[in-house]
């Protein structure tokens, strides 16, 4: 397996804190990985840095075997699909969803309306079936719900073919219906072995889909545990994380912590 991001050392310094430190982290090609911790751990901080959004304040980061800081960063940053709610308030309720998931070949938002060629539509045409959105493609963004907006940011995601694929909170303030179908989205990408690497940050373990590989647990910008899920995701780790008694469970695929009692 080669790897698709390896960070060494990073920290993140804002004002007077430490707001990431001394993280290190490899993710290889072939996993799936998940990304915990309570409010303010840094996993969104974290998520821009394998984005390319973002340099660190120490450390060495390299993606894709570029390095950041020496890397031309508008050559990196297309072959990394990222989705985060940050997108969506750019998009304007008329635009099309067509649109929205192929102009992501473009790597803009807001210069819609591009004449694209007919491999660029059909391949958004399938993203979205993939995604449960088959017919949607003339649909305007104001007329979507909240969970396929989000299926729609995940396909705008996959648009490029990307070789690391980054999912920020994709489960968010969805109703009950709404984070099941988009668990089974996701567990359907990330059971796919031709799927890209990816990194799911998410605050709920009931919101992990099948499929993943390799888990992270972050807290007060440093890294509590990580490695293979099974290991990573357990009562003391989650405890030690959220500074109170939680047990995880793990029963029918799916993940749970509760206060333990
Ligand atoms: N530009 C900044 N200046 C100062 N502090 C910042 C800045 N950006 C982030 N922080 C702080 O760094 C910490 C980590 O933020 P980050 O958004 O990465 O956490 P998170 O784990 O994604 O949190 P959440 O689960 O609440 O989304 C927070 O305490 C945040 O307030």
């Amino acid at each position: 397996m080669s790897a698709v991001a390896q960070l060494a050392g990073v920290g993140v310094r804002r004002g007077d804190r430490w707001i990431l430190d001394n993280v290190d982290l490899d993710v290889e090609e072939g996993q799936r990985w998940v990304l915990v911790g309570p409010n303010g751990a840094g996993k969104t901080t974290l998520l821009q840095i394998l984005a390319a959004q973002l340099h660190p304040t120490v450390g060495l980061v390299e993606i894709l075997d570029e390095i950041l800081g020496a890397a031309d960063v508008f050559e990196l940053r297309p072959r990394i699909g990222m989705a985060s709610s940050a997108l969506v308030h750019r998009i304007p309720d008329q635009e099309k969803v067509g649109n929205i998931v192929v102009s992501a070949a473009w790597a803009v938002v807001g210069r819609w309306n591009e004449a694209y060629d007919d491999q660029d539509v059909a391949r958004a045409r399938e993203l979205l079936e993939r995604m449960g959105l088959a017919g949607m493609v003339d649909r305007t963004w104001g007329t979507l719900s909240e969970g396929e907006r989000k299926r729609v940011e995940i396909a705008r995601a996959l648009m490029t073919d990307p070789e690391l694929l980054l999912l920020d909170e994709p489960a968010a303030g969805l109703d009950l219906a709404g984070r099941e179908q988009l668990v089974d989205v996701l567990s359907s990408i990330f059971t796919d072995p031709d799927a890209p690497a990816s990194v799911l940050v998410t605050h709920h373990l009931e919101e992990i889909p099948a499929g993943i590989t390799h888990a992270l647990v972050m807290a007060d910008g440093h890294i509590v545990a990580a490695g293979p899920v099974e290991t990573t995701l357990t009562s003391d780790v989650f405890s030690d994380a959220f500074g109170m008694p939680l047990t995880v469970s793990h029963a029918d695929g799916r993940w749970n912590a509760r206060a333990a009692h």
